[in-house]
């Protein structure tokens, strides 16, 4: 049977709460008498349980009903727990207490379940959606005029864990924030929960609903504040990452149509690359030679960097032939932060990651990639300083939408090197291992760019500010692949051990301020 959901119900328990206090009283004396030390938690229960039977207050508000059955649930059920005894006999004071709950069970045709509790959290929220009365007041135990008895900073913990357990965000949040101010006007004095912890709390909650502009305000005074608090500080970046991408997200949506632009991108014709950019440098390596330009429409900033013959026809072979064994589907999934969430597929693609480690051969390549960008590229397991090759294979209709490849947030779970050793993603460079007939060349929309797909080729630019922060003037996408077959390898340079790397020749971008 279920308690929360009449008031005589929830008064039956309340008037068998003497009972077990008269139990718990006559325990914890027997445990006297034999010179045994009483648990810290039972006797403080006791002392407050005592009081409130005392008073015998009657249920009233929805408060009342929660520390009711808050009691019975968790304290009352710790005391028995805490008194179990599995080699006791049968007069001794630990069995006697468990056999009382066994009566009051039976004569209440039950015990309030958890279930009783979680309905009763709910019931608080349903009253607040309707009656909007003042969540700060309802933390020091009011509703309109009704006053009774307060909650503790853990209790309201406690019901706004369960409203987002219940997938109800918007309440819990609104329940932290009520008592994060409360904590901070020193109206709750001795909170064991500190103001930073909970705005960590709130902050995650407004990311976990797309919401990272807020979780960004609520971080950035006190990492202002804390900035040896290293969680804190960790936070607040990650969050401003998700704020960046979520950001880019809602612009492109604003202007009118999610991907409008990237596809006029995507269909112009443009003359051939080699003709429209200028030459920028040339470097005379051991191997090949390398044509250093600037994308098409040079005149962009930031700059995106394109290199001809930078691979050579052995090497494409190499990272075509050794990933097509591998090659997985991948589907990243789009998800529109901020506006309507509309959860679409990303990318039509296959992929395959090939290591430096496990393929020797490639180291060459990749510091043929340290010497045209002056950063470090070694791949390393750990604090690397860039990541496998990723190798992708367009079908029919292939294509990656607009996209921004720094990681953010959620890129500690992806496969390559971990954040927290190795950083973001700073820059990109894509290597083209194909032709393709029509379609497929990569834009930037917001900068206008477009990068035709040419066999050798790679194109090269900066994700993030010096800073670290995403630059999302660099959202870029793969157009669909029109007739062909194309195929790119991403060599991602990591943050990671490039402090005092001056790149030869892409300064520029470096010094670019932000807009
Ligand atoms: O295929 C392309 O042109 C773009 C690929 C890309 O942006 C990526 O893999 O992150
Ligand atoms: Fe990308």
């Amino acid at each position: 049977m279920d308690f929360y959901s009449s008031i005589f119900t929830l008064t039956k328990l309340s008037e068998n709460e003497s009972k077990l206090v008269t139990a718990l009283q006559r325990f914890i004396a027997a445990q006297e008498v034999e010179g045994q030390s009483i648990d810290g938690f039972v006797k403080e229960f006791l002392k407050t349980t005592e009081k409130i039977v005392e008073d015998a207050k009657p249920i009233h508000s929805p408060i009342d009903a929660f520390h009711l059955l808050k009691r019975w649930v968790d304290d009352w059920q710790k005391c028995f727990d805490i008194a179990l005894c599995s080699e006791c006999t049968i007069d001794e004071p630990e069995i006697e207490f468990n056999s009382s709950r066994s009566i009051i069970e039976s004569r209440l045709g039950g015990w309030p379940q958890r279930s009783d509790l979680d309905a009763t959290v709910e019931a608080i929220f349903r009253l607040w959606d309707v009656y909007e009365f003042d969540l700060r007041d309802f933390l020091h135990g009011k509703i309109f005029k009704y006053q009774t008895e307060p909650l503790t900073p853990l209790e309201a913990i406690y019901i706004a864990n369960k409203a987002e357990d219940a997938k109800n965000s918007y309440n819990s949040i609104k329940f932290l924030e009520a008592l994060l101010h409360e904590i901070e006007d020193g109206t709750l004095p001795n909170s064991p929960v500190d103001t930073t912890k909970l705005s960590r709390m709130i902050a995650s909650a407004y990311n976990r609903n797309n919401m990272p502009w807020k979780s960004v305000e609520l971080l950035k005074e006190r990492a202002k504040e804390e900035p040896e608090n290293k969680r804190l500080q960790n936070d607040f970046k990650k969050t401003k990452y998700k704020y960046y991408y979520a950001d880019a997200i809602h612009e492109d949506l604003l202007r009118g149509g999610n991907d409008k632009k990237y596809k006029a991108l995507c269909r112009k014709n443009l003359k051939s690359q080699k003709a429209l950019s200028k030459l920028f440098c040339f470097y005379k390596t051991t191997d090949i030679p390398i044509f250093f330009v600037k994308a098409e429409l040079a005149n962009i900033k930031p700059n995106i960097y394109l290199f001809h013959d930078v691979i050579s026809d052995n090497e494409v072979a190499f990272l075509r032939n050794s990933s097509s064994e591998m090659l997985t589907r991948s589907t990243v999934l789009q998800d529109l932060s901020k506006g309507t969430m509309d959860v679409a597929e990303n990318r039509i693609s296959r992929t395959a990651w090939l290591s430096d480690i496990q393929y020797p051969k490639l180291k060459k390549i990749t510091s043929r990639v340290k010497m045209i960008t002056g950063l470090e590229t070694e791949y390393k397991e750990r604090f690397s300083n860039s990541e496998q090759y990723q190798v992708l294979n367009y079908g029919v209709g292939g294509m990656y939408r607009p996209h921004l490849d720094a990681l953010y947030e959620a890129a500690s779970k992806s496969s390559g090197p971990d954040t927290t050793e190795s950083g973001d993603r700073i820059a990109t460079v894509m290597f083209y291992l194909s032709d393709v007939m029509y379609g497929g060349a990569t834009v930037f929309p917001k900068v206008n760019a477009r990068v035709s797909v040419k066999k050798g080729s790679a194109a090269f630019w900066y994700n993030t500010y010096l800073d670290g922060e995403v630059d999302t003037r660099m959202w870029h996408a793969g157009c669909p692949v029109l007739v062909g077959s194309k195929w790119v390898s991403n060599k991602w340079i990591r943050e990671n051990g490039q402090l005092f790397k001056k790149p030869c020749g892409l300064k520029q971008h470096l010094q670019d301020t932000k807009l």
